[in-house]
């Protein structure tokens, strides 16, 4: 038996785990040695690799070469010119994943769907571009091949350079395309290699002939740590046969790991006889039925290229196999359903959103507008005791203060359960989506960000702006609590949108809260560097004088009880409003 056929083997695989747990890792170092003396051919080469890599992340307890790792491969490999020894502090890199595919105008899949998802996924992606396609929702309407001279090129250049973990590989186009990759692969190894054999395109268009199938068979697939076709790709794999039921996947898995590589993932998406999707991964030994729910889309462009970047990407982070391929499945389903109805182009299959956040925009369930300095105008805190005083819940609070005139709410509860809050958070996002009145969640956010609220008030001992603008992203509205001007132009280097300043006057709302005055108001405002609003036992009588400052930056007035303490939320609130309008016509900033 040749190397190649021994380790390509799984009770050969296993045999080394076994070498590797008793862990004389001179012996190991033997068994290197004796691989290496035995074979010249590059598929054996690749694999050592393989194999070393492993032993050393085994032995080392971490991903990539060290410089443990390093050496014992130069003393074994000693011609290997892409081994570099690096520092222990330089081993922490950055994960990357590089994908050999086609361009898709459109974006849905291909290379642009590759990026997305490695994006999403929190890792880097490179790209090797094979062929350029003229895409849409339509179908494919022109195919550019590269030139091998380019592939080779580009291969080089990123392989040589940037320390690939993982690469990917959808669209290859020639069989002197798969070459020149495992030729790049055998002088600059990577950890993986990922395999989407690319065929047909999801409108039907074929993407890769039938004379690379056996390219793909006897040289591309005995190299790859994982192959992905959905069914119509197999069952061209596999000579055409039919394929109906989940068991006639696993047979077709079955004779899939037996072209040699370590993992397959047929991807059921079209099995017309399940109302699940269900995908059959076989690592050699063990089956596995990975279900999901099919969601009802024409936006699924894109889901085999996805998959696999994800795959790639779990498994440069570090993942085993199949926890890489459970979260790649998990990561397309929320993916679909959660761009289930955005609606790009006219075809009949749309690209879908790897980033979780068009739909918001495109389907309006999210504040179309930015935010604006006068939406701080009149801002309506509610508060949990007044609702409970006057017997009413926190959306009914919210409509009456909308109704009367408030530009912003903020629902500040500090009482209450968890799960019953959010639900109620809930509703007040979309009452205040019906409205366009952005929303904002005060200390909470956890809540903010599950209910989607537009924003968070946070004050000077609440959780720190930075770490709430890391958490929450760069679109949703961040106020802090100012009382001096040191404090508002930190929240404005740590990212805030607003200041909230006060309490100007005496309050009951907020105990043991330190009262600044108009004077401390005029010196945030004057300072800061973002909107300020007042707060703090503003109402009716003195709403106008806080207005009236006519101080640079200052925007509106917030309040609590001068609206929720009172029989009538609606009536209170437009007759602050009305005031505030009034205090407001001829202001000269100061
Ligand atoms: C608009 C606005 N300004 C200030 C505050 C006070 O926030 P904070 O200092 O976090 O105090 P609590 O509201 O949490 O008691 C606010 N809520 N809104
Ligand atoms: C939350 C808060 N932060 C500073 S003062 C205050 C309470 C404002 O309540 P009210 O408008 O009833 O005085
Ligand atoms: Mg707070």
């Amino acid at each position: 038996m040749t190397v190649k056929d021994t380790l390509g083997r799984h009770d050969d695989w296993r045999c080394f785990e076994a070498l590797l747990t008793i862990s004389p890792a001179l012996l190991i170092y033997q068994y290197m040695g004796f691989l290496l003396s035995s074979t010249t051919s590059t598929s054996t080469s690749i694999i050592h690799h393989k194999i070393c890599t492993t032993f050393i992340s085994k032995q080392t307890g971490r991903q990539g070469f060290d410089q443990f790792g390093a050496l014992t491969l130069k003393a074994i490999m000693p011609e290997e010119k892409s081994l570099t020894i690096t520092n222990d502090s330089n081993n922490k890199k950055t994960p990357h994943v590089l994908t050999v595919a086609g361009s898709d105008s459109g974006a849905g899949a291909g290379v642009q769907a590759d990026l997305k998802a490695c994006a999403a996924r929190g890792v880097y992606c490179s790209t090797v571009i094979t062929a350029v396609t003229a895409q849409n929702t339509l179908g494919v309407q022109d195919v550019s091949i590269l030139s091998e001279e380019s592939v080779a090129a580009q291969l080089k250049s990123v392989l040589s350079d940037m320390r690939v973990d993982v690469v990917k590989t959808g669209m290859l186009p020639s069989i002197a395309m798969v070459k020149i990759l495992l030729d790049s692969l055998k002088q600059y190894p990577v950890q993986a290699l990922v395999v989407d054999p690319v065929m047909v395109s999801t409108s039907g268009d074929v993407l890769a002939g039938p004379s690379i199938l056996d390219t793909f068979r006897k040289d591309l697939f005995p190299m790859a740590d994982i192959v992905t076709p959905n069914l119509k790709e197999t069952s061209a794999l596999l000579g055409g046969i039919q394929l109906e039921t989940i068991s006639d996947m696993r047979s077709a898995a079955k004779s899939l790991h037996d072209m040699g590589p370590r993992n397959v993932l047929v991807k059921g998406g079209d099995l017309p006889s399940s109302s699940d999707a269900v995908d059959i991964f076989f690592n050699g030994k063990d089956f596995y039925e990975l279900r999901s729910s099919r969601i009802q889309t024409r936006n699924t462009h894109g889901t085999g290229c996805t998959l696999a970047s994800c795959i790639a990407a779990e498994l440069a982070k570090g993942s085993s196999m199949l926890s890489a391929v459970k979260v790649a499945k998990r990561y397309v389903e929320s993916v679909l359903e959660y761009s289930k109805s955005i609606n790009i182009g006219n075809g009949s299959q749309g690209p879908f959103d790897h980033g979780l956040k068009l739909k918001r925009s495109v389907c309006n369930s999210s504040r179309m507008q930015v935010f604006e300095p006068s939406d701080l105008f009149l801002y309506a805190v509610t508060d949990s005791n007044m609702n409970k005083k006057w017997g009413r819940s926190i959306t009914d609070a919210v409509k009456a203060a909308i109704e009367g005139g408030a530009t912003i709410v903020q629902l500040r509860e500090k009482e209450g359960e968890t799960g019953e809050f959010l639900e109620s958070a809930k509703a007040c996002v979309e009452i205040c989506r019906l409205h366009n009145i952005p929303l904002v969640i005060n200390d909470r956010v956890d809540i903010a960000l599950a209910c989607d609220a537009d924003g968070v008030h946070v004050g000077q001992s609440d959780m720190p702006v930075a770490t709430v603008r890391a958490l929450v992203g760069p679109d949703k509205i961040i106020g802090v609590s100012c009382k001096t001007p040191e404090q508002a132009l930190k929240a404005w280097a740590d990212g805030a949108d607003y200041v909230g300043s006060g309490g100007v006057f005496p309050t009951n709302t907020k105990a043991n809260n330190r009262t600044i005055g108009l004077d401390g108001l005029r010196d945030v405002c004057l300072a800061s560097k973002i909107p300020v609003v007042a707060i703090g036992g503003i109402n009716l009588g003195n709403a106008k004088e806080v207005m009236e400052l006519g101080v640079v930056n200052l925007e509106g007035v917030a309040v609590v009880s001068a609206v929720f303490d009172r029989e009538c939320v609606a009536a209170e609130t437009r007759k602050l409003y009305g005031l505030l309008k009034e205090s407001v016509v001829g202001k000269v900033m100061v």
